[in-house]
C-alpha cells in the first residue's frame, strides 16, 4: 500500500459496517490514523479498530447517533482529542428504509431525514469548525448517492436527502474554501451492504441492477475505497465542490 494519507487523521460516521468500515479500515491501509463512528453496532467498529490497529495505525471508535445534533460536537471533540486532530471528514452513516411513497409512514420518513440530512449538516459541521480552530486545513466528503441524480420508487423519502448532501457539499466549499478546507461528494451506484441486503434478495431485481452496470457486477464497499482516499489525500489538493460517481457506469447507462 501506498503512504497518501502518512500523518493524517481521517474521522468517519457510520463505520462498523459496510462503505464506512471499509473506507476507515482503506485510509488506514494508506496510513492514516482513524476515528469510527457507530450507531449501534459496537462489534462491528470494535473488529474493525483491531484491524486498524494491525496495521500499526491508532483507532478510536465512539457510539453516537448522528440524528441527535448533541452528537457531532461530542464525537469530533473527543475524536479529535484522542488522534491530536483532525485532517480528514468522511459523513458516512446513512438509512434506507425501503417503502412506498403513497403510505410513508412520519416516522419514517423523518428519521431518515434526521440521520442522512441532519446528521450530515451538524456533522460536517462541528467537524469544519475543528479544522478551522486548528488553522491547517482539511478535506471532508460526505457519502452521497446516485440517488442524488435519479429517482427510486421506493426510495421518495431517501432520494432528497442524496441530493441534499451533495447541495452541503457544493455550499461548504465555498463557505470553507478560504480556509483551506476542501468539500466534495461521493456518489455510489449500487454496493452490496446491509442497506440493501433485503432489496436485493428479490432475484430478479438484483439481476436487473447487475444488468444495468456496464461494468457487469454491482460494487463491493471496498471499491468505494480508492476514491475516498483521492479525496482525502493531497492528490486532489485542486479539488473542491466536485461530486465524483463511483457506480460502475450505471448512471450514464440508457440503453
Ligand atoms: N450501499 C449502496 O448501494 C449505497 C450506499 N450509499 C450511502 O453509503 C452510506 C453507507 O451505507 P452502506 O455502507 O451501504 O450501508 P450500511 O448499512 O452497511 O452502513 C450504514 C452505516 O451507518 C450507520 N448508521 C445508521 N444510522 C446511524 C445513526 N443514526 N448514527 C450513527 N450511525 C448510523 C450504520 O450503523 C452503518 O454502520 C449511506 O449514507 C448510504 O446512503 C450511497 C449510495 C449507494
Ligand atoms: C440502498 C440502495 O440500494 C442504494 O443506495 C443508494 O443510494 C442507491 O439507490 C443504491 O441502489
Amino acid at each position: 500500500m501506498t503512504n497518501l494519507l502518512q500523518g493524517k487523521r481521517v474521522f468517519v460516521t457510520g463505520a462498523s459496517s459496510g462503505i464506512g468500515r471499509a473506507v476507515a479500515i482503506g485510509c488506514a491501509q494508506h496510513g492514516a490514523d482513524v476515528a469510527l463512528n457507530y450507531g449501534h453496532d459496537e462489534a462491528g467498529a470494535e473488529s474493525a479498530v483491531r484491524e486498524i490497529e494491525a496495521l500499526g495505525r491508532t483507532a478510536f471508535a465512539m457510539q453516537a447517533d448522528v440524528a441527535e445534533p448533541e452528537s457531532a460536537g461530542r464525537f469530533v471533540g473527543e475524536a479529535a482529542t484522542a488522534l491530536g486532530g483532525i485532517d480528514v471528514f468522511v459523513n458516512n452513516a446513512g438509512i434506507c428504509p425501503f417503502h412506498g411513497f403513497l403510505d410513508m409512514p412520519v416516522d419514517t420518513f423523518e428519521r431518515t431525514m434526521r440521520v442522512n440530512m441532519h446528521g450530515a449538516y451538524f456533522m460536517v459541521q462541528a467537524a469544519a469548525r475543528a479544522m478551522v480552530e486548528q488553522g491547517t486545513g482539511g478535506s471532508i466528503m460526505a457519502m452521497s448517492s446516485i440517488s442524488a441524480l435519479v429517482g427510486g420508487e421506493y426510495q421518495t423519502h431517501y432520494t432528497p436527502t442524496k441530493a441534499g448532501v451533495l447541495s452541503l457539499m457544493q455550499s461548504t466549499a465555498i463557505a470553507l474554501g478560504k480556509h483551506g478546507i476542501r468539500c466534495n461528494a461521493l456518489l455510489p451506484g449500487t454496493i452490496l451492504t446491509e442497506i440493501n441486503r433485503d432489496d436485493l434478495a428479490d432475484r430478479q431485481k438484483r439481476e436487473y441492477m447487475e444488468s444495468r452496470v456496464p461494468l457487469g457486477r454491482l460494487g463491493q464497499p471496498e471499491d468505494m475505497v480508492g476514491p475516498a482516499v483521492f479525496l482525502a489525500s493531497d492528490l486532489s489538493a485542486y479539488v473542491t465542490g466536485a461530486a465524483l460517481l463511483v457506480d460502475g457506469g450505471m448512471f450514464v447507462n440508457l440503453q
